[in-house]
């Protein structure tokens, strides 16, 4: 959504909001940090949590109608999305609460969805190389490291 362009700085903000039952608190907080710091890693980019809802990336967990032209589908189907790069809306990341959510288990991966949403928010585009972390399917077999090469060419291209 309304994508192709890029932050302006290097130090992006983010807060959490309305978070999913199917993990404790805590557990969403870090896997949200780590999503982050895989891009960190890989760029100039800083991310630092603020308490107030006015921070560059909003993440929230949602169903059906949420309050953008982007209603959620109840399970399954479409997993989460985010907005590209920008002021209100943009970069803000919402992850369906109707998909059942873990840190491994059984269910969506929360870490590699968030990964894959954040380069969204970023303003990266969805890549053809079955490798990469911007592959448009979700897969399970995700391994740890999770960018590929050409992720991050594509962030160091951006920022
Ligand atoms: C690997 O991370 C994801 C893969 C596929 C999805 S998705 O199936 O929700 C995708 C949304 C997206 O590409 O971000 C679909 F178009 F809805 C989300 C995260
Ligand atoms: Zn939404
Ligand atoms: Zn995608």
């Amino acid at each position: 959504h309304n994508q192709g362009t890029r932050w302006n700085k290097n130090v992006i903000t983010y807060s959490i909001g309305r978070y999913t039952r199917d993990l404790p608190r805590n557990t969403v907080d870090s896997l949200i940090e780590s999503a982050f710091g895989v891009w960190a890693r890989a760029s100039s980019l800083t991310f630092v949590r603020s308490p107030t809802r006015n921070a560059d990336i909003m993440v929230e967990f949602v169903t059906y109608n949420h309050g953008d032209m982007f209603p959620f589908d109840g399970p399954r189907g479409t997993l989460a999305h985010a907005f590209g790069p920008g002021l209100g809306v943009g970069g803000d990341t919402h992850f369906d609460d109707d998909e059942h959510w873990s840190a491994g288990g059984r269910g969506f991966n929360l870490f590699v969805v968030a990964a894959h949403e954040f380069g969204h928010a970023l303003g990266l585009k969805h890549s053809q190389n079955p490798d990469s972390l911007m592959y448009p399917t979700y897969k399970s077999s995700r391994p740890a490291n999770l960018l590929s090469i050409e992720d991050v060419v594509n962030i160091n291209r951006l920022y």
